[in-house]
């Protein structure tokens, strides 16, 4: 038996949940491999001065660095289209203008105000109903189709779709809740965002379930973590809210890239299955993964954004694209034991940084979980003109590229 949370399941991953063969991250690695190696081997066998203009590396190689975006890219299964740039606007769009309100912090799931709502409704019901009929007034009558809330806010009751943020303690659950609900854009020059959710070092700083309300439309709920410094009171409510939360679209458990899938991770997510619940996986702290597997040379080197001779330059590129393969080979396997790939289920894979360093800049991952949180939530309208939409786009950059070739061959 293992204790999530202070839960106690003794189901393990099953086999009937197995298995749907997916090889789309074996061929996307595997031909990635070939194209980096082809490339590296052409480098590195080349002198400099044989290096066309458009192949030199730039002098800040950091910038060759695997993105958590391009991860994402990477380990995306077929059967799941890359969301439009119209619907990745449109979603940002929709967050940064949502006003955010932390609605409730609950640690039991018969306070949840809905749940309070119905049972303290029914309550009154059956109290009324057991007034002997020669005795019922007026009184009785407006108390049975009274609208009163009993001091609950209305518009906590509003019923609205939700998705739940699920990991180990730590793993970084409330730092992507700040990346979701900050407008990045409008504080780009802010030294300081508002953030939302309360972050930790301390692993268990999140005792209770927290409701997030987004502009009215849906709910997210950050949650106390499991495993290591988890509590049997905040495993129950989780739990309770997972089998019963009516309202509840789709979990998102979240893995620590540094740490991989832990065993409570697995148990959790059997559980999930089991109670017929869809899920996603988001990889947190993907910078620190980025970070070491780079080569030493340069995370020591203050100079690595100055390098200038073309030879230096190669050699880091290099070096990076190297470090590249092996982030890759990092998650690959990570995936690849995890079973993930082949649920029937088939989880979505995101990537995610809620910190930044040398390689990763800013955060990244963030505008696509979004994306899916919406989608989830039925908030996403089918893009059916997708398909010609980047044809039509891909269509549009070629004819822009043969005008400035033109506008070039005019001006020579
Ligand atoms: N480098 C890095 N650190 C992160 C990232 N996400 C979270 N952290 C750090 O990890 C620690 C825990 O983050 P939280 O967001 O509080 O984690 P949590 O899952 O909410 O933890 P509990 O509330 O204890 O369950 C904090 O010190 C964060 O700064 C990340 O993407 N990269
Ligand atoms: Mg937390």
């Amino acid at each position: 038996m293992k204790l999530i949370g202070g839960v106690r399941l003794t189901i393990k991953l099953s086999n009937s949940l197995i298995f749907k063969r997916s090889a789309s991250v074996d061929y996307l690695v595997s031909s990635l491999n070939r194209t980096e190696e082809n490339k590296e081997h052409k480098l590195s066998s080349q002198t400099t001065n044989e290096i066309k203009p458009s192949e030199i590396p730039p002098k800040d190689s950091t910038k060759l660095a695997i993105s958590p975006n391009q991860l994402t890219d990477h380990f995306r299964y077929k059967e799941y289209p890359k969301p439009t740039r119209r619907q990745i606007s449109e979603t940002q769009a929709l967050f940064n203008n949502a006003s955010f309100k932390l609605e409730w912090t609950l640690d039991k799931y018969e306070e949840i105000p809905y749940i309070k709502y119905k049972r303290l409704k029914e309550e009154k019901t059956e109290k009324l109903s057991k007034v002997e009929p020669y005795r019922k007034t007026e009184y009785h009558l407006t108390q049975l189709n009274s609208k009163k809330t009993f001091g609950i806010p209305p518009e906590h009751l509003k019923p609205l779709p939700e998705v739940l943020l699920l990991g180990h303690t730590n793993v970084g659950k409330s730092s992507l809740i700040n990346s979701l609900l900050v407008n990045r854009e409008e504080n780009k020059s802010a030294k300081l965002a508002t953030e939302h959710a309360f972050v930790s070092k301390r692993a268990g700083y999140t005792k209770t379930l927290n409701c997030f309300n987004i502009g009215n439309k849906l709910r997210i709920m950050d949650s106390p973590g499991y495993g290591e410094f988890g509590e049997l009171s905040q495993g129950e409510v989780i739990t309770d809210y997972i089998t019963q939360g009516q309202s509840l679209r789709r979990v998102f458990i979240l893995i620590d890239s540094v740490k991989g899938f832990q065993e409570e991770d697995l148990h959790i997510i059997d559980f999930i299955i089991n109670e017929g619940v869809s899920f996603d996986l988001i990889f947190t702290k993907v910078d620190q993964i980025i970070q070491k597997f780079m080569p030493a040379k340069i995370i020591s080197s203050k100079h690595a954004i100055k390098v200038k001779s073309i030879e230096d330059r190669v050699k880091n590129a290099t070096l990076i694209k190297h470090s590249n393969k092996k982030i890759i080979d990092y998650f690959s396997s990570m995936i690849e034991e995890s079973n993930m790939s082949n649920l029937v289920t088939l989880p979505k894979l995101f990537f995610h940084n809620a910190q930044t360093n040398k390689f990763v800049s800013a955060r990244q991952g963030y505008k696509e979980i979004r994306f899916e949180i919406l989608q989830s939530c039925g908030l996403v309208k089918e893009d059916i003109k997708s398909n010609s939409a980047v044809i039509n786009e891909e269509a549009m950059m070629k004819q822009n590229a043969l005008r400035r070739k033109t506008k070039v061959q005019r001006l020579v």
